[in-house]
């Protein structure tokens, strides 16, 4: 697949409906919200307070006719890795993981509901009379008619993150681009919350970030977008507004791709 990488000309297929995004860089984005966010000032579970920031900033976006994909972590909630430290059968904690991600998904279509944005949620786990199985083609349906598309239980496989599920689901439904949204303000050489001296990357290739094995994002899911030639673009998501500006072409974060 050769996808068009955002620089130096922005992307924009017209096979992506009808939505006006004259003023968006991106016709369509896949944005992948950290679950650990949601706690806000808490320590577990969900601040409605947060949610109703995101679904404000979420909601500038469709206003200017973005289509929004978005997959959210369960990291607020249970992740597999802890559980499994704790005793508990890894793929019995990854399940309890992704069905957190339900959760979350749930909370915040309620929140986008309560500010009038449409939205669906999918789960890559059948979840009859609760959520939608997750299908592709009705997915981008859906998102061409301007409808938030919320992806949940990350891919429905153990021993994944949501970051591969959100870069899996953002080469399926031909995102733009993939926006991981999270607590610190790009990648940096090493750990920026470890190591205060370390420096910040305004846009890094695939290969740089496996060969540093940087931990913003898990090496499965660099891979996979780096096969697909998916521009990934990392910020932080406590910065009020950056999500606005980054998606109008603004400087924010950092943005791994495929090099020079
Ligand atoms: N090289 C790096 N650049 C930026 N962040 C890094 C790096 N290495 C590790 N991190 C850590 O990765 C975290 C984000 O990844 P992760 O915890 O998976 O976030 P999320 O919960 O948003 O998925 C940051 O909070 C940061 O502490
Ligand atoms: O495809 C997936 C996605 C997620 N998970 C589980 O769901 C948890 C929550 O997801 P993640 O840790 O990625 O959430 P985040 O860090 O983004 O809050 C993970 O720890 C895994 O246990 C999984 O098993 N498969």
């Amino acid at each position: 697949m050769s996808r068009d990488v955002e620089e130096p000309t922005p992307h924009v297929a017209p096979s992506k409906g009808k939505a006006e995004s004259s003023k968006s860089k991106y016709k369509r984005i896949l944005l992948k919200l950290s679950g650990e966010a949601l706690m806000g000032e808490h320590d577990f579970g969900i601040d409605p307070k947060v949610l109703d920031r995101m679904a404000l900033e979420i909601g500038q976006l469709v206003g200017i006719g973005v289509q929004v994909g978005i997959v959210i972590g369960g990291g607020n909630l249970f992740r597999g890795a802890a559980l499994n430290e704790a005793g508990m059968d890894r793929v019995t904690g990854d399940h309890m993981g992704m069905l957190a991600t339900v959760m979350n998904a749930l909370a915040m279509r309620d929140a986008l509901e309560r500010s009038n944005i449409r939205s669906r949620v999918m789960s890559a786990i059948p979840m009859s009379g609760v959520v939608e199985h997750y299908d592709r083609r009705t997915a981008i349906r859906y998102l061409t008619s301007g409808d938030v598309v919320l992806f949940s239980a990350g891919t429905g496989n153990p021993f994944f993150t949501t970051d591969s599920a959100a870069c899996l689901r953002g080469i399926e439904v031909d995102a733009d681009v993939v926006i991981k949204a999270t607590k610190v303000d790009g990648v940096y050489n090493k750990d920026p919350v470890k190591h205060p001296d370390a420096v910040k990357y305004d846009q890094l290739s695939y290969d740089d970030a496996l060969d540093q094995k940087l931990g913003v994002m898990d090496l499965t899911a660099i891979c996979l977008v780096r096969d697909h030639n998916m521009p990934v673009r990392v910020f932080d998501m406590n910065k009020p507004g950056a999500l606005l500006n980054m998606v109008v072409g603004g400087k924010e974060g950092t943005l791994i791709y495929r090099g020079e």
